[in-house]
């Protein structure tokens, strides 16, 4: 007998309930969402990564108590439905590419990456972090370096790789959509610890990272100095994204189609903070016209960084 779309019932890393699609084949339901192309594997807290992507996770009456496997493909769901309703990309490679997510990947492990072919997420420690799927502007960020990767492919170190992590969590906290919601990470990170987070989009200096040129982080292009900083001097692109959306007035959509027009058609994988200034003003005097409002706010809010 062939599988058959089914729904799933779970709760999340936070107890939230959630439904998402699963997959029923011979008796047994797969975390497996055909109509979007997603799997979700677990790695039963193997560090090996030639052990991925793991076990197709699988249940007996799909109702899913692994709140971290529930989280990883619910989210990617949301992750695939707002890049194809916004930009109309299919996945991350823009035809269909499978997403693959899998959790419970080491042990304590906290820390989630994309490693060229798909998603992996660890369990956190417990203080630092708890599953690391559990925040949907974590599994934004994850999905939009496989995005990256595919489009400007921004090297991973320096400004270029700034660019990258930049990209990344501007895309993760348009797809969560939070008012206000500036932070990265802040449903998973540090559960003892209210209203602190991994990074702030709007405050970079709050979490030690700069929010202008003058403050750039010269650190070594070595893995001890995050490859030049790229998870600190993003702060200084991410705070040019704000204030482009609080000083022009435009939607978070519309911001969000001037930074993926701006990665998609202008950036390639050496652009510097210069070149994205220049590729963002391209992208909204496209999407809005040279002497627009938005293109005077988005070359204002380089400027307020010091780029430009
Ligand atoms: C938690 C973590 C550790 C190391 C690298 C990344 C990474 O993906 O760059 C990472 O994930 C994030 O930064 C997400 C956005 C909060
Ligand atoms: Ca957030
Ligand atoms: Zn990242």
């Amino acid at each position: 007998n062939k599988a058959t779309h089914a729904t799933g019932t779970g709760k999340g890393v936070l107890g939230d309930n959630k439904s998402f699609n699963t997959l029923s084949s011979s008796g047994t339901y797969y975390l497996q969402d055909s109509t979007r192309n997603l799997k979700t594997y677990t790695a039963r807290n193997s560090a090996n990564e030639n052990l991925l992507p793991g076990t197709l996770l699988s249940d007996s009456d799909n109702y899913w108590t692994d709140g971290a496997a529930v989280d990883a493909h619910t989210y990617a769901a949301e992750v695939y439905d707002y890049y194809k309703t916004k930009f109309n990309r299919n996945s991350f490679d823009g035809n269909g590419a499978a997403i693959k997510s899998t959790v419970h990947f080491g042990r304590n492990f906290n820390n989630a990456y994309w490693n060229g072919a798909q998603m992996i997420y660890g369990d956190g420690d417990g203080s630092t972090f708890v599953p690391l799927s559990g925040a949907l502007d974590v599994v934004g960020h994850e999905i939009t370096h496989a995005v990256i990767e595919r489009s400007a492919n921004l090297v991973y170190e320096n400004q270029s790789g700034a660019l990258n992590e930049s990209f990344a969590d501007v895309l993760g906290n348009l797809i969560e959509d939070r008012d206000n919601g500036w932070l990265l990470g802040e449903d998973i990170y540090t559960p003892s610890v209210s209203g602190d987070a991994l990074r702030s989009m709007s405050n970079p200096e709050s979490q030690g990272d700069p929010a202008h040129m003058d403050d750039y982080k010269n650190l070594p292009n070595t893995r001890e100095g995050d490859w030049g900083g790229v998870h600190t001097n993003s702060g200084i692109p991410n705070k040019a994204f704000v204030n482009f959306v609080e000083t022009s007035g435009i939607t978070r959509d519309n911001a969000g189609k001037v930074w993926y027009r701006a990665l998609t058609s202008y950036m390639t994988s050496r652009s510097d903070f210069d070149d994205a200034r220049n590729a963002t003003i391209q992208a909204a005097t496209d999407l809005f016209g040279s002497s627009s409002t938005e293109v005077t706010a988005v070359t204002n809010a380089w400027a307020a960084v010091g780029v430009g």
